[in-house]
């Protein structure tokens, strides 16, 4: 891989490039800095769409500037505009900063992509969308939800749907070690206790066609119009990848759909990495051999996480929730 490819896929933050000459590398430009504040809002064919000062009514549409080369600026990302932003049409504003991102979303790599590109930066909360029964839950699709929440820095929330058909006891037990807090919906009541929890705030959302995901967001959101099954009515092809949109909030907030994206990206997650979402186990990982998946024996049977269970000093569901995060890493089925 070209080193430049592998930098555009890890590179959460733009540095001002170091000059060929001999200027230091501190001395950064006070370059653009009336440039005007937007948080990006979509992305298609080398042309962003983005919310002036977070404004979901001061809609722009920029390029990204010479000076940022490829580096990558995704849905979510907070970035810096300058030239024409008064969003008129045929305007074009460029983007000349993107600020630090304070978590990250990656997608899965796939035949037609070998990479695996951030697809909402910045997001608060996952909703992890899944339909109580037609079709039925599965279990390996959240897990791997909450693992690249644990390492991206996002907060998970189960969004379980269809409660008209299913009780959601058994599932919420099953993630109660996990402390996911979660909203059960259904499509003849209002979604209260959901509103409140996306107010104000940058949401992703993620969920396997059928689950009720349009249904949701269009009782979320009564102006987006998002068609029911409007992916497959047009006959897109399964791997046909939709860019991520964000919709903004009656009031203030966004919800960030992830259309064509099935399942996130976990290859560059370590065990450690999962592991440090459980502080109490997180000091006597340090205690294990380098190299611990923590699975426990047999694969790792000098695991030390098994000890503090073993002390009392943590909940023996609460180990065996890490460590089914910890298998599911490995799976690549969403
Ligand atoms: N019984 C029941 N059916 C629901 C509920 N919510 C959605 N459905 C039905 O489930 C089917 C799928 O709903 P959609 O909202 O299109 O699901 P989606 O997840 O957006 O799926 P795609 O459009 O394929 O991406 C539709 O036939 C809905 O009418 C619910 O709360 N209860
Ligand atoms: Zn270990």
């Amino acid at each position: 891989m070209a080193r430049s490819d592998w930098r555009e896929l890890d590179e959460s933050d733009v540095r001002v490039r170091p000059g060929k000459g001999t200027r230091p590398r501190s001395k950064r430009r006070p370059a653009h800095a009336d440039a005007t504040p937007a948080m990006v809002t979509g992305v298609d064919r080398g042309r962003w769409t983005c919310a002036a000062e977070g404004d979901p009514g001061r809609v722009v549409t920029a390029m990204r500037a010479r000076e940022l080369g490829r580096t990558p600026v995704v849905v979510g990302d907070n970035v810096g505009l300058v030239g024409d932003v008064s969003g008129k049409p045929d305007t074009l504003a460029r983007i000349v900063r993107v600020e630090e991102r304070s978590s990250v979303l990656r997608r899965t790599a796939d035949d037609t992509d070998p990479y695996e590109r951030i697809v909402v930066a910045n997001a608060e909360q996952l909703l992890i969308v899944t339909s109580l029964a037609d079709p039925e839950p599965r279990t390996g699709f959240i897990d791997r939800c909450l693992v690249a929440c644990y390492a991206g820095g996002l907060e998970p929330v189960l969004c379980l749907t269809k409660a008209d058909l299913a009780d959601p006891a058994e599932l919420l037990a099953s993630y109660a070690d996990l402390a996911v807090p979660a909203v059960v919906t259904r499509y003849d009541k209002q979604p209260g206790g959901l509103l409140d929890r996306l107010k104000g705030r940058v949401s992703a959302l993620v969920g396997h066609s059928g689950v009720g995901k349009s249904t949701l967001v269009n009782k979320l959101l009564p102006d987006a119009d998002l068609a029911t099954g409007r992916v497959s009515s047009v006959g897109k092809g399964r791997h046909t990848s939709v860019a991520a949109v964000a919709l903004p909030l009656p009031g203030s907030g966004w919800v960030v759909d992830t259309p064509g994206v099935r399942s996130f990206g976990l290859a560059h997650i370590t065990a450690d990495d999962i592991v440090s979402a459980f502080p109490e186990f997180a000091e006597a990982a340090e205690e294990c051999p380098s190299g611990c998946g923590h699975l426990g024996p047999p694969e790792d049977p000098d695991c030390s996480l098994d000890d503090v269970v073993t002390r009392g000093d943590a909940k023996p569901g609460r180990l065996v929730s890490l460590r089914r995060l910890l298998a599911s890493r490995a799976g690549m089925e969403g």
